[in-house]
């Protein structure tokens, strides 16, 4: 992480606006249950609906894109994750990105492996024309997406490290410019004005596009166990159903921080970490959550 200038930190007293703003997200999600639906992988889908409930709000999971577009009328955002795929997906996930672009549905975005695959990079290729409203990755995932879509004008040629499989084998600074340029294309060309994208590691980056907040906390056993990336996606998106992309996204990484920090108190290995997580989603109060330090450059 880079050196932190001390008056960047926000502290309550100057950005009210901010902190308010994500209590309120926080309270409104835990008093309106709002759903988030989600196409999302195989292997973590039971964490993303447990943590979706735990965190206040619905889950509702579907692969079926009439179902989805469907269902979509009565969820407040919707959340796609292409960590597991199958052949019929290259078809199906555009269909549903071009319907939720065409009525303006906000979707949050996890583009799990990004830069793996014919086929992951054909449908991640697709969302350009019919973007998310938020991206949730970690730093690999990022700056694989950024490459893909070819947004870096300065380096024509941009070429991305291979990620090594669903883990990050790049820290969260070396995306902060991938993933405002990312924030900056999905506001100018998505449905919605407004975009941000996430980067997850060991302190958090959430952009508008224009500036960036870093978050810190967490704790290194959300390494250890598998969907603390997914999850915080599913969350993600249940927040997009109540606030703005950037509070949403700002609002669950912040929701995820403390109680991975409450978690790792509580645990005693990988199995209870997973179990801590989400009481801690649960029982995590909207100040505690809006109170913890932000750096805003
Ligand atoms: N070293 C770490 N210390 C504290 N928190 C971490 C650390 N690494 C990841 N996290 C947290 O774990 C969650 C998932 O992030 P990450 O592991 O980067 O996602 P992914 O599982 O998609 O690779 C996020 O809430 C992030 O803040
Ligand atoms: C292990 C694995 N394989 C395909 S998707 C997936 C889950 C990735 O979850 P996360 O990115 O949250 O760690
Ligand atoms: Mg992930």
């Amino acid at each position: 992480m880079s050196e932190e200038s001390p008056n960047t930190r926000i502290s309550p007293q100057t950005q009210p606006s901010l902190r308010e703003q994500i209590a309120d997200a926080v309270r409104t999600v835990r008093e309106t249950t709002p759903l988030a639906q989600s196409f999302t992988n195989f292997v973590t889908i039971n964490l993303v609906a447990n943590a979706q409930l735990a965190a206040g709000g619905a889950a509702a999971m579907s692969f079926l894109p009439d179902d989805i577009i469907d269902t979509a009328t009565i969820s407040g955002a919707d959340y796609i994750n292409v960590g597991t795929l199958l052949p019929f997906y290259k078809d199906a996930l555009p269909q549903v990105a071009r319907a939720f672009h065409n009525t303006g549905h906000p979707w949050v975005l996890d583009p799990v492996a990004a830069g793996i695959g014919e086929t992951r990079t054909a449908i991640l290729q697709s969302f350009k024309r019919y973007p998310p409203t938020v991206i949730r990755g970690n730093a690999s995932e990022i700056i694989a997406l950024d490459a893909m879509w070819g947004l870096n004008e300065e380096s024509a040629t941009a070429t991305a490290s291979k990620p090594a499989g669903v883990e990050s084998v790049d820290d969260v600074e070396s995306a902060i410019a991938p993933a405002q340029r990312l924030a900056w294309f999905m506001a100018r060309h998505g449905a919605n004005g407004t975009a941000a994208v996430a980067v997850s590691g060991a302190t958090d980056m959430v952009t508008d596009g224009e500036h960036v907040y870093r978050l810190a906390g967490g704790s290194a056993m959300m390494t250890k166990i598998t969907g603390a990336g997914c999850s915080l996606g599913g969350v993600t998106a249940v927040y997009l159903a109540v606030a703005q992309p950037l509070i949403a996204a700002i609002a669950a990484t912040s929701l995820y921080n403390t109680a991975g920090e409450i978690a790792e108190k509580r645990s005693n290995g990988p199995g209870s970490f997973q179990v801590a997580l989400l009481d801690a989603l649960w029982n995590v109060t909207a100040e505690e959550v809006a109170d913890r330090a932000i750096d805003m450059r």
